[in-house]
């Protein structure tokens, strides 16, 4: 089903959101670290989540991925109101994330990392045994997909570069069918390459139909994937844009007056202060 919206005098159609937040408020004691937040994720359309220091983007992706419950607002699922109480539950819904310090197993094989558990095996019990062979293929046959190719998947996971171990990620939540894609951007230093790799295996999310939240600091990243930006300030949304709305340019100038971005959300809050 679509619905038909009006864009510009034409109506364009466009589907319903996978995951909706509406009017979502988080608080850490008094300080509001989210205040009235609405996004609509959608199928095949990446979101790109950009704010300074503070802003309110890793609670955003706490609250997408059942890390924290808002107080007010809601999320809706395919349209239906959900509570999730734990990031276990998000993700049993779909809801696949790949945190900013994202942690691997070092020791454990690549495979072993990407399978965590739910690794193939073979014959019937009492004589089912692991399939390495085939672990090791969709594994590494995964890991192609999202532009990591000729990886030997029995390395141990330490081996990989900060960008692959996210790759490794989106692949799993690729590989086991999630249907929201979460990618909080590491803050530490990467390779161009390394974050190349990171952009492409979240266009393959997107071009493979997923709805992706791209957290970044950087604009220029941001414009590169991005169909809709998402611009926070001291908590609030600042900006809802699209890719029709601003250029590279435009986008860059935005972020970078971040200070106006909070300032901007504070006199919001300000004018409300019961929100
Ligand atoms: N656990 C916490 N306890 C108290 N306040 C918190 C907590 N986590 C975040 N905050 C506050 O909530 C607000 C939003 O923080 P948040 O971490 O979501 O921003 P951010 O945009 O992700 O920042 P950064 O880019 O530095 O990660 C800030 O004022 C922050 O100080």
């Amino acid at each position: 089903m679509s619905t038909a919206v009006e864009v510009d005098g034409t109506t364009e159609e466009r589907t319903p959101p996978v995951l909706d937040l509406r009017a979502v408020t988080v608080r850490f004691g008094s300080v509001p670290a989210l205040s009235r937040v609405s996004l609509a994720l959608r199928a095949g359309e990446v979101t790109c989540v950009l704010g300074e220091n503070g802003s309110g983007k890793s609670s955003l992706v706490a609250v997408v991925s059942g890390l924290l419950r808002p107080v007010e607002g809601e999320l809706r699922l395919d349209g239906v109101p959900v509570r999730f109480r734990s990031p276990q539950q998000a993700r049993s819904r779909g809801i696949a994330t790949v945190w900013q310090d994202l942690a691997v197993a070092p020791l454990m094989s690549v495979w072993r990392n990407f399978f965590l558990g739910a690794e193939p095996t073979r014959g019937t019990w009492p004589l089912r045994r692991l399939d390495v062979g085939r672990a090791e293929e969709i594994a590494a046959q995964a890991m192609a997909r999202v532009g990591v190719a000729g990886l030997d998947p029995a390395q141990p996971a330490s081996a990989l570069q900060a960008g692959e171990r996210q790759c490794l990620a989106i692949a799993r939540a690729l590989h086991f069918g999630a249907r929201v894609l979460v990618v909080d951007e590491p803050t530490a230093p990467m390779t161009i390459a390394q974050r190349a790799l990171v952009l492409q295996s979240v266009v393959t999310a997107r071009d493979s139909g997923l709805a992706v939240l791209f957290v970044t600091h950087n604009p220029q990243y941001a414009h590169l994937v991005g169909d809709r930006f998402l611009l926070l300030g001291g908590g609030r949304v600042a900006g809802d844009l699209t890719r029709e709305d601003v250029d590279v340019e435009d986008l860059t100038r935005l972020v970078a007056g971040g200070d106006e971005l909070t300032r901007l959300g504070e006199q919001l809050r300000a004018a409300h202060p019961d929100r």
